[in-house]
């Protein structure tokens, strides 16, 4: 079944003017889509323009170049009260509602359909309670917006942007501030919110593990550009992910799907053994600045034994067992200090001093 195009980006260059001078481009040569039935997620470093763009898209902020269209229509051919129909936006900052409740703040969302006064009508009311029963927030309802935590006040302005019934709802970094249960929970949302397919919704995130494992679709915008968009495991296979966050001290691994230190100071090591303790080992080494080698193919090798139930770790050519990875790290450290000064000693001789 062919989805309907909500939100559409052609040949867009998003940035900013100032008088008397060139136009700073922010990205350019933006061509993209956002089907009903889709959650997508934007993903980029700090300053590569996911503010600016998510900005041009709901109309706050005029593109350089290009167009943007809602459901086939010219953005800039849209009033206001027809934009707020169709999208709805749901921002970091927090809005200064004092002592209004709960019900009362949802309701607001239906701004575009109510007469001047605000007044709701039966249509009305069953929107909010609708959005109010989707996310989830029924106990909250009548309780004051100052008084709530953060999580739950982003699922108030969450339901508030449901009231307002859109087929696009564009959130920029609604996740920041929150725990992780928060946002796992908040990403779940989101993402049961579209499958009824009559609505699409774009994150602006830094949530990268999350956004991997929930977006339909990711647009990813490395600094400078251009945007890259698809499903998220082809943008990982293609390396697209890992040039996008391609950064000093800082890489994405293919094969664990995550990211890792790569100022391995202290140079390469192997490391062999199975399970729940090889990868917190890999872990604790990596911290430590060595790159770790699966399975042991260098010179240096850690070893994770596993003997009727009792963990050690032994380095390779020594019969010295350590029993935690505080005591092996110390036993390499000396190790790598003597290396580090070139008066390398006999293992036997590090492993005393390590003790
Ligand atoms: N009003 C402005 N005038 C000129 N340049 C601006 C303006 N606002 C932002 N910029 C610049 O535009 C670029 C993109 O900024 P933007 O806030 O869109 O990035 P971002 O990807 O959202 O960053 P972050 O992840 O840090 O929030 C940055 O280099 C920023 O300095």
């Amino acid at each position: 079944m062919k989805r309907q195009t909500l939100l559409e980006a052609r040949d867009l260059a998003v940035g900013y003017r100032k008088p008397r001078r060139p136009p700073r481009i922010v990205t350019e040569g933006i061509n993209i889509a956002l089907r009903e039935g889709e959650f997508v997620c934007l993903l980029g470093p700090n300053g590569a323009g996911k503010s600016t763009l998510i900005r041009t898209l709901c109309g706050m902020h005029p593109p350089l170049s290009g167009t943007v269209c809602i459901a086939g229509e010219p953005l800039k051919e849209l009033s206001p009260h027809m934009l707020a129909q169709r999208m709805s936006l749901v921002l970091t900052q927090r809005v200064a509602v004092g002592m209004m409740p709960v019900k009362t703040l949802v309701a607001l969302g239906r701004h575009p359909y109510t007469d001047w006064a605000g007044r709701l009508g039966k249509k009305d009311e069953e929107a909010v309670w609708r959005a109010i029963a989707d996310v989830g927030i029924e106990e909250l309802a009548h309780r004051p917006v100052c008084e709530l935590s953060d999580g739950e006040r982003q699922k108030v302005m969450i339901a508030r942007a449901l009231a307002q019934e859109p087929q696009v709802m564009i959130l920029d970094e609604a996740t920041a501030f929150l725990d992780l249960p928060r946002r796992v929970e908040l990403m779940h949302l989101l993402k049961g919110l579209v499958h009824d397919g009559q609505r699409a919704i774009l994150l602006s995130t830094h949530d990268l593990d999350l956004a991997l494992r929930c977006a339909d679709r990711l647009w990813l915008l490395p600094a400078g550009g251009p945007l890259l968009e698809g499903v998220p495991e082809d943008l990982v296979l293609c390396d697209a992910f890992a040039k996008t966050f391609a950064d000093a001290g800082v890489s994405f691994d293919k094969g664990s799907g995550a990211f890792t230190l790569s100022n391995a100071e202290r140079g390469e090591i192997g490391l062999c053994g199975e399970g729940v303790h090889a990868m917190w080992t890999y872990r604790a080494l990596e911290r430590a600045g060595y790159r770790v080698l699966p399975q042991g193919k260098t010179e240096r090798c850690v070893e994770v034994t596993c003997e009727n139930g009792s963990i050690s770790w032994h380095i390779r050519g020594s019969n010295k067992a350590y029993t935690s990875l505080e005591a092996l790290l110390a036993g390499l450290e000396y190790r790598w200090t003597a290396l580090h000064e070139e008066c390398a000693k006999p293992l036997t001789e590090e492993l005393s001093h390590a003790d």
